[in-house]
């Protein structure tokens, strides 16, 4: 279990991490979001030693991280890192024998995720002359060849086309399935919500929100409903009592101050043909939170 509490970080006088807390349990997929600048490079670099904190702790299995440790774990940085001469899957080996492997297990394992990511034909291609997403489906190779205990990705998502963000996402829940945590930043929230057991919202370097996206949606679920009418004169969502958010033919979406206020008056203006609360989208719920 990663364990982080309290973390602090200045970079002179901008405050960049202001108390930062946050738990991911063995086979949690945790998705960090927050606007540009709130803090999640920092928190991650942290966590992967790159950065000193001012204050706070970050424990691994109830432990300080040490190097030894750390190793084990497997970072993608904003930065980006690859040896822009080296072939692909020379790159991918390299990287796994630094973290320890065997020499055919590091082949194995390196191997497997060209295949996984859609690189074998790309193999033997020096690294620079890839297209820019490709390089990013090397960068996560990398992160991934030595079979970490656990995951830190910065924004692992972006720049993907489609069909590697099925692919890497299938590979991360594989490992989750196989108890291991993992962390990535992501401004695509949809992506986030399909994908991660827990959700932290970060804002100013403070956690403004964190927990499930079922729990994250708790406050705001009751909020906005969904109405559609047939037989109803036209302008009749005009006199339901309450705040419309969005109209479309039949149907409005609309915060109420009385849900069954709303009701009684759909039934005497029309034939009530749905009538129920909207599940908020996580990106609903951000704009709430960090607004
Ligand atoms: N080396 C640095 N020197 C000074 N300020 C910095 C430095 N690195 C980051 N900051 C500032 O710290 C704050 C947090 O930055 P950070 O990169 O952690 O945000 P982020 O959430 O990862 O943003 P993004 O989504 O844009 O990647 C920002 O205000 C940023 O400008």
């Amino acid at each position: 279990m990663l364990r982080i509490d309290e973390l602090r970080k200045r970079y002179g006088e901008k405050v960049a991490l202001d108390g930062v807390s946050l738990t991911v349990r063995p086979g949690e997929m945790f998705g960090f979001v927050g606007a540009n600048g709130a803090g999640k490079t920092t928190t991650m670099r942290i966590v992967m030693g790159v950065l000193q904190a001012d204050g706070g702790e970050v424990r691994w299995q109830d432990r300080p991280i040490d190097f030894a440790v750390r190793r084990r774990f497997g970072y993608m940085p904003e930065e980006r890192g690859l040896y822009a001469k080296m072939r692909v899957r020379e790159q991918l080996e390299y990287f796994g024998r630094l973290h320890g492997m065997a020499p055919a297990r590091a082949r194995r394992s390196a191997d497997d995720l060209l295949e996984r990511l859609g690189l074998t034909e790309r193999r033997d291609t020096e690294v620079e002359r890839l297209s820019l997403g490709n390089q990013q489906r090397v960068q996560l190779a990398v992160a991934l060849v030595h079979e970490p205990e656990m995951l830190i990705l910065d924004e692992p998502f972006s720049g993907l086309d489609p069909i590697a963000v099925d692919a890497l996402a299938e590979v991360l829940l594989e490992r989750t399935a196989a108890g291991v945590p993992v962390v990535f930043s992501s401004h695509q929230l949809e992506l986030v919500e399909r994908l991660c057991d827990s959700v932290g919202i970060i804002a100013s370097g403070r956690m403004v929100a964190v927990g499930s996206v079922a729990e994250l949606r708790g406050r705001e679920r009751h909020k906005r409903l969904r109405v559609v009418l047939s037989d109803a004169e036209p302008g009749w969502a005009d006199r339901l009592p309450g705040t419309i958010v969005a109209k479309d033919g039949d149907e409005v979406i609309l915060e109420p101050a009385d849900d069954q206020e709303v009701l009684r008056e759909a039934m005497r203006l029309g034939r009530v043909e749905q009538f129920g609360w909207v599940e908020p989208k996580l990106s609903e719920i951000f704009r709430e939170v960090v607004a």
